[in-house]
């Protein structure tokens, strides 16, 4: 698979905080990615380097083959729908879209109305006068009709209500099916955007703890409910990731098992089902077990 995005010991300093600390990894072609990662990890400073908008402190980044930085061929591949998008005093919806379309070769204008009608959108409404998910639906919109080969959507579903987040990943799965690209979402709700997430790029506090296909990681782990006695008897010395019980009940989340651990697990009265994606990460971050992900 080629790459769309590469980047090698990136580091980014504000004078004493390290914000993103010595990161390397791919982003390949028409692939969605989650980044992950909780509150000031580094996500959107790793962002704003693949997108121009900032420069590393140390490292290298390549994007489409260049350095990104203050390279139009480059740059006019690339859209950033940014958490709190600044707009100029006065501008509407209506503005944003028909400067969009010099912005991006890839515009679609018939796109963009309708997804204003999905999220109706008052696009001749001043910007200002926009509730927090009105603002969210124009980044969203802006994001989805760039048809920009590698879109970066920064969380951008805050103040969305639930119906218009479903909407959301709804118009952007149908649409990337038929104009494949490359798409990173950085977002907290795991769960919600899990089954829409192909590789999962995870950081805590500036650094990379977890690079994985996502499907790989969904098959990782199990979890193992079941009588305690008979939990323990087939957990044995197993690497356990997560473990709660209540009474004579217990389940253990273990790592991946092989069809005869399955059976002898069915065998024993034990229930077996999936871990979220959302679980497992938070396991495997938490845990700092990563093996399971290779
Ligand atoms: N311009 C800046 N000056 C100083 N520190 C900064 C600057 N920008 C970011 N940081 C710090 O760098 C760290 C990473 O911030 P970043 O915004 O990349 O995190 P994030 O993962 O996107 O967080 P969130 O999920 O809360 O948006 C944080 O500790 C933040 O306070």
């Amino acid at each position: 698979m080629s790459a769309v995005a590469q980047v090698q010991g990136l580091t980014k300093r504000y004078g004493t905080v390290t914000a993103v600390d010595d990161v390397s990894f791919r982003i390949e072609e028409g692939k969605v990615y989650g980044l992950l990662g909780r509150n000031g990890a580094g996500k959107t400073t790793i962002m704003s380097m693949l997108t121009g908008q900032d420069v590393p402190s140390e490292g290298s980044i390549e994007v489409f083959g260049a350095d990104p930085f203050e390279r139009r061929s480059v740059l006019e591949k690339l859209c950033f729908i940014r958490e709190s998008q600044r707009y100029p005093d006065d501008f509407r919806p209506s503005h944003v879209l028909t400067t969009s379309a010099y912005f991006f070769p890839g515009w679609d204008a018939e796109l963009a109305a309708r997804l204003v009608e999905d999220f109706r959108l008052p696009v001749d409404r001043r910007i200002k006068k926009l509730s927090r998910g009105q603002l969210s639906a124009v980044g969203v919109i802006v994001g989805l009709a760039s048809r920009a080969p590698l879109t970066f959507f920064d969380e951008p579903y805050l103040g969305l209500d639930a119906v218009a987040r479903q909407l959301f990943y709804d118009r952007l799965l149908a649409d990337i099916a038929e104009h494949p690209r490359t798409v990173v979402l950085s977002t907290h709700l795991i769960d919600e955007v899990g089954d829409l997430l192909e590789h999962i790029l995870m950081v805590d506090d500036g650094r990379l703890v977890l690079d994985a296909d996502a499907d790989t990681l969904r098959g990782s782990a199990t979890s193992v409910a079941g009588p305690r006695s008979a939990v323990d008897a087939f957990v044995g010395d197993r690497e356990v990731l997560h473990r709660e019980g209540l009474g004579s009940l217990a389940a253990a989340t273990v790592g991946r098992l092989s069809a005869a651990d399955r059976e002898a697990a069915v065998g024993a009265g034990l229930d077996l089902s999936p871990v979220s994606l959302q679980q497992l990460v938070v396991r495997l971050t938490g845990s700092a077990s990563k093996e399971l992900a290779r």
